[in-house]
């Protein structure tokens, strides 16, 4: 167990580039299962997510060389229909991926219900919901979920919450479905349009990811191809939060700009500059004297993303007046406000709003990540606060950031990752 130390007060500044995108790789990792010859994805993220997702291929028969760049190369033709119960397929919340993927192929799949950031309820009904459209029959023993069907057929779903998971996770079991598939009510998530275009090179037939309706017709065989990973706009996302809390000038580089607008939006209406660049792959972040407070709401895409929920609220300590942060797509996402307050924050929770006064000068402290995004928010206010911060709760942090500490010593941080003393780890037991 590991806990990472962070000396606040440095002003970040220079370039940092963005790695491929957390919630693209681990949709596209398990669409491989679908070709019949090797699938290469260029640019994967360095984070536990991938890697567990390559084991699982490997326990299914995949063959799997991921290189230390993050480039796979994925053989799936001796995968089997192993079944998945539990074990790996709990450390992550995309292993629900491995359902739709080995139902297409294998017309069957057992996966363990999967784990994830918890963030309130988390259901998979609408997946469920969609393939059973599809023809599977479907089943939950003893905490796995068991998908069987004859054939899949073609099917209009229409999802009743607009969910990522859910449509990408129907349009992998739908490309080798009889006929017709058609989502509607869709999620539009640029992740949605990555998959599919990695699936179009594999021979899928689908049109309109990225918009409500998506209309897949379904295809014997799937081959093998090559595909690069969209950047991460969240990770980007986190870094341009980081600039406006601790920097001086920074360039975010390998970003998809119309990825970020609502946050693009919302930093300069704090009063932050953003340029971006002739090519639309770089931001110049650049924080003004004094941050403004603003409301911020979550929603679905293209609206502000509540995987910036978290971080944002850490970035508003330091503006000044008060905000309102709400999460309309996660009931509990405010676990990290306890450990911000911690660190002398003015933030009080009512339902899913977070309110915060700012500004105030945070001070470091002994802090634990709840789960992913809350671990971001707390090295952000490590990198503001007056003094030492230690972050435990690593294991979160280390599914989505892709070389942290060494991009923020880059940007000029004093970060560095420390491992936790027997007596440090009898506490955290203990508490
Ligand atoms: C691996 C991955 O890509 N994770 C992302 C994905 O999670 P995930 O795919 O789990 O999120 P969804 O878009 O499915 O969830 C959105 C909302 O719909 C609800 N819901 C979802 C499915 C369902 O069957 N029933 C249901 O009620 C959820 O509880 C949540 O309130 O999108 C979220 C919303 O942008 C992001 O926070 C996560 O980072
Ligand atoms: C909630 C997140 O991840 P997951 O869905 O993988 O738990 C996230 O990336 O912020």
């Amino acid at each position: 167990m590991e806990k990472l130390k962070i000396i606040g007060g440095t002003k970040l500044n220079g370039t940092v580039r963005v790695s491929g995108a957390k919630n693209s790789a681990v949709a596209l990792i398990p669409a491989t299962i679908l070709a019949e010859t090797p699938v290469r994805i260029d640019g994967l993220p360095k984070i536990s997510d991938v890697d567990i997702l390559s084991s699982l291929l490997e326990e299914i028969g995949g063959t799997v060389e991921l290189s230390e760049e993050g480039d796979i190369v994925v053989d799936p033709a001796n995968m089997i229909a192993m079944p998945l119960p539990n074990g790996k397929v709990k450390k992550l919340r995309a292993s629900y991926y491995l359902m739709g993927a080995m139902l297409g192929r294998f017309k069957k799949a057992v996966i363990g219900l999967p784990g994830g950031c918890h963030l309130g309820p988390r259901p998979i009904d609408q997946h469920i919901k969609g393939f059973e459209a599809l023809g599977a029959e479907v089943t939950n023993e003893q905490g796995a979920i068991y998908l069987r069907a004859e054939e899949l057929k073609g099917a209009r779903i229409y999802l009743d919450v607009v969910s990522v998971g859910a449509t990408i996770n129907i349009m992998l079991a739908a490309v080798k479905a009889k006929g017709r598939t058609i989502i509607e009510n869709a999620a539009k998530e640029p992740e949605i349009i990555d998959v599919a275009t990695l699936l179009t090179s594999m021979g899928a037939k689908i049109k309109g990811a990225g918009t409500d309706v998506i209309r897949i017709d379904g295809v014997e065989t799937l081959h093998g191809c090559r595909h690069t990973i969209i950047p991460d706009r969240i990770e980007a996302g986190t870094y341009m939060i980081m600039a406006a809390a601790a920097g001086s000038e920074m360039i975010v580089d390998n970003v998809i700009p119309t990825h970020i607008e609502p946050l693009i939006a919302k930093l300069r209406e704090m009063g932050v500059r953003i340029d971006i660049n002739a090519n639309q792959d770089q931001v110049l972040v650049v924080p003004g004297e004094k941050l403004k407070a603003v409301d911020v709401k979550t929603l679905v895409h293209p609206g502000f993303p509540t995987d910036l929920q978290q971080p944002m609220t850490a970035l508003l300590t330091k503006a000044e007046g008060t905000s309102i942060v709400t999460d309309t797509i996660y009931s509990a996402r405010f676990k990290h406000v306890d450990e911000l307050r911690r660190m002398n924050a003015q933030i009080k929770v009512e339902g899913r709003s977070a309110i915060i006064n700012g500004s105030v000068q945070l001070q470091g402290a002994k802090v634990k990540a709840s789960d992913l995004r809350a671990g971001a928010s707390l090295v952000i206010a490590g990198l503001m606060a007056e003094g030492l911060t230690e972050v435990t709760g690593l294991e979160h942090i280390d599914r989505g950031y892709s070389h942290l500490e060494e991009k923020l010593k880059g940007l000029g941080a004093t970060i560095w990752r420390e491992r936790l003393t027997e007596e440090e780890i009898e506490q955290m037991q203990n508490s």
